[in-house]
């Protein structure tokens, strides 16, 4: 089975390079004021230009308004949306064709009921993800570094197509991976060495754990 890979927050090429040199299937830019890692809808459209041909670039936005994803579409160009915030069905649906575009939807979670959440959004969104609830007081609504308990994913109907996001890092990608045998993995901060500073060599140390955790399976 194929694994997709998606490194999210990039502010810099050096980080945009090592993702692509590792085999990222997405790379990811934030729209969100409040976050370390925001980008300008420009900047991001000029850093995606390396990925062309090579990754999907998402967007991930947070409630946004129309003039905000317009503003984003127009300077970026992304291939994907992935909307990371309270947004209903109708308004993935509004997104969808509005732009045109494939798109992401995000639930955090942190039991297994919470999974039941996907159901109205089945037919509407394209992908999902599962990230992990924010901690108390944070300002974000993902990038926190924090876990959820991978094991309440395998209760998912076995096409479902989705990420698993929150907390991953090179050290326990591959329980991840053994736990929920997910078609794709996210992380943001547990490649960084500070809030919104992406290290190229933890890019690369990520990646050689996905490769390990995947040869140990094959095995
Ligand atoms: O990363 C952010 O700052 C952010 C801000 C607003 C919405 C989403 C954000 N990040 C998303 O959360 C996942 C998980 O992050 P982490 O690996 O736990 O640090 C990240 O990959 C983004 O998709």
């Amino acid at each position: 089975m194929t694994l997709d890979i998606k490194i999210c927050g990039l502010k810099t090429d050096a980080a945009m390079a090592a993702a692509l040199a590792g085999g990222a299937s997405h790379v990811g830019f934030i729209f969100f004021a409040k976050s370390p890692r925001y980008v300008e809808p420009a900047e991001a459209g000029r850093l995606r230009q390396a990925a062309t041909g090579r990754a999907k670039a998402v967007a991930v936005t947070v409630d946004a308004d129309d003039a905000f994803l317009d503003e984003i579409v127009a300077g970026m160009q992304p291939d994907m949306l992935q909307l990371h915030g309270a947004e209903t069905p109708a308004r993935v649906a509004e997104l969808k064709s509005r732009y045109g575009l494939p798109v992401m939807k995000v639930l955090s979670v942190s039991e297994a009921a919470d999974i039941e959440r996907i159901k109205p959004y089945i037919g509407i969104a394209d992908r999902f993800m599962f990230d992990a609830k924010p901690p108390k007081g944070s300002q974000l609504p993902g990038g926190n570094g924090v876990a959820f308990d991978w094991r309440i994913l395998t209760g998912l109907d076995a096409g479902l197509d989705y990420m698993l996001s929150g907390g991953l890092n090179a050290a326990n990608v591959g329980d991840a991976l053994r736990l929920a045998n997910p078609p794709g993995i996210d992380i943001s901060s547990g490649v960084e060495s500070a809030p919104g500073v992406k290290d190229p060599a933890l890019i690369e140390q990520f990646f050689r754990a996905v490769r390990t955790a995947r040869d140990d399976r094959a095995a």
